[in-house]
C-alpha cells in the first residue's frame, strides 16, 4: 500500500539540539500513533510535514507530494491540530471552522455546512456560537479538532491532541480520535507521549527518542497474548466465592481491580473454559465475561 507519509534521512538541528536524526520511515493509512517523551521530536516531525519548518537535510512526502516544493498542495489536503493553544479567544468555533474552511477555497455555504458537521462531529453543536475563550480545556481541544477537519482532508497530523484533559475528556477525545479514521476514512497521524492511550486506536504505533526511531510496528505487534485469563462475575461475594472455587478445582487465581485473573497450566487436558462455565453454574453466578488478558504496550516496554 502506498505510505501517506515518507521520510528519508530526515535531520532537524537547532544550533546544538538535534531534533530529529536521519529519521527514514513509512507511514501507511488508517490510524497512527506516533510517540515519544518530551523533547523527542515529534512536533518537529509535524512541522517538517507541513513546510512550516525546514529540516537541516534529508526529504519526505505526503500524500506523494513533495514537502519541498510542493508544501501549499500538502497543506490543502492536510488538517493540523497544533500542541499549543491557537484559538482565538473572542471568535465563536463556528465563526472559526467556517472562516479556515473558505481560506481553504471552499464556498461560504459549503465552509458553513461543513463548519456545522465537523462541531457536531466533535459535540460542539450546542457551544458552537459561544466565543471560544470560554470554552473548558477538552471543548478547546474538539475545536481544535473540528477546525483540522474543516476542508475535508484526506490525512491529519494531530499533536498531542489529549494533552491537559481529565481521564473522560482524554476517552471521549481518542473515541473522536477513532472515529475521524473508522468513519470519515482520514488517515490520522496522532501524537501523544502516553504509549499506553495510543494503543487503543492506532492500527500502527511509531516510537521516536531522541529524534531517531526507536521502532515502528503495527499495533498488534506489541500485544503478545500471555495465557493468562480474566473473568468477570456478577452478583454478591460472587467474586470471592467464584475465586475459591477455582483455586481449590487446581487453578491458580488472584483478584486483579474488579476481575479474577486465571493463570491455568497449559499442559492440563481440561477445557478452562468448562471449568469456569461450570463453576459459576454450580454457585449461581452471573458469568459476565471470559477474556484473553493482553500485555500492553508498556508493558512491554517495561521489560527492555
Ligand atoms: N524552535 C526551536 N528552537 C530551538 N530548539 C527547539 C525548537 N523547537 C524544538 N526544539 C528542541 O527540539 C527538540 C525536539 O522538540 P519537539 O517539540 O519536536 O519535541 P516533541 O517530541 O514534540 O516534544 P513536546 O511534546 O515536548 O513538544 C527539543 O529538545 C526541543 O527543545
Amino acid at each position: 500500500m502506498e505510505p501517506v507519509i515518507s521520510t528519508r534521512g530526515l535531520t532537524k538541528d537547532y544550533g546544538s539540539v538535534v531534533a530529529l536524526a536521519d529519521l527514514t520511515l513509512d507511514i501507511g493509512p488508517g490510524i497512527t500513533g506516533l510517540v515519544g517523551a518530551n523533547g523527542a521530536g515529534k512536533s518537529t516531525l509535524i512541522k517538517i510535514l507541513l513546510g512550516l519548518v525546514m529540516p537541516t537535510s534529508g526529504s519526505s512526502q505526503v500524500l506523494g507530494l513533495d514537502v519541498a516544493t510542493e508544501s501549499a498542495e500538502i497543506r490543502g489536503r492536510v488538517g493540523y491540530l497544533p500542541e499549543h493553544d491557537c484559538l482565538p479567544p473572542d471568535v465563536s468555533a463556528s465563526d472559526f471552522v467556517v472562516h479556515l474552511g473558505m481560506m481553504s477555497g471552499l464556498p461560504r455555504v459549503a465552509a458553513r455546512e461543513r463548519a456545522a458537521e465537523v462541531l457536531r462531529h466533535v459535540g460542539l453543536a450546542e457551544e458552537r456560537y459561544r466565543p471560544m475563550g470560554g470554552y473548558s480545556t477538552g471543548m478547546k481541544q474538539r475545536a481544535k479538532l473540528a477546525q483540522a477537519l474543516a476542508h475535508d482532508p484526506r490525512l491529519v497530523l494531530l499533536d498531542e491532541p489529549t494533552n491537559g484533559l481529565d481521564p473522560a475528556a482524554r476517552d471521549d477525545m481518542l473515541g473522536l480520535v477513532q472515529r475521524v479514521g473508522d468513519d470519515f476514512g482520514i488517515s490520522v497521524l496522532v501524537t501523544s507521549h502516553l504509549l499506553g492511550e495510543l494503543e487503543r486506536v492506532s492500527d500502527h504505533v511509531v516510537i521516536l527518542d531522541s529524534g531517531r526511531l526507536l521502532r515502528s510496528s503495527e499495533t498488534r505487534e506489541f500485544l503478545n497474548a500471555t495465557g493468562t485469563l480474566l473473568v468477570e462475575v456478577l452478583g454478591q461475594d460472587a467474586q470471592a466465592r467464584m475465586g475459591q472455587a477455582l483455586a481449590a478445582a487446581g487453578v491458580p487465581v488472584h483478584p486483579r481491580g474488579g476481575l479474577l485473573a486465571l493463570d491455568p497450566d497449559p499442559d492440563s487436558p481440561h477445557d478452562v473454559h468448562d471449568l469456569i462455565r461450570d463453576t459459576a453454574l454450580d454457585l449461581g453466578v452471573g458469568l459476565v465475561r471470559i477474556q484473553a488478558d493482553h500485555r500492553r504496550i508498556e508493558d512491554v516496554f517495561a521489560d527492555g
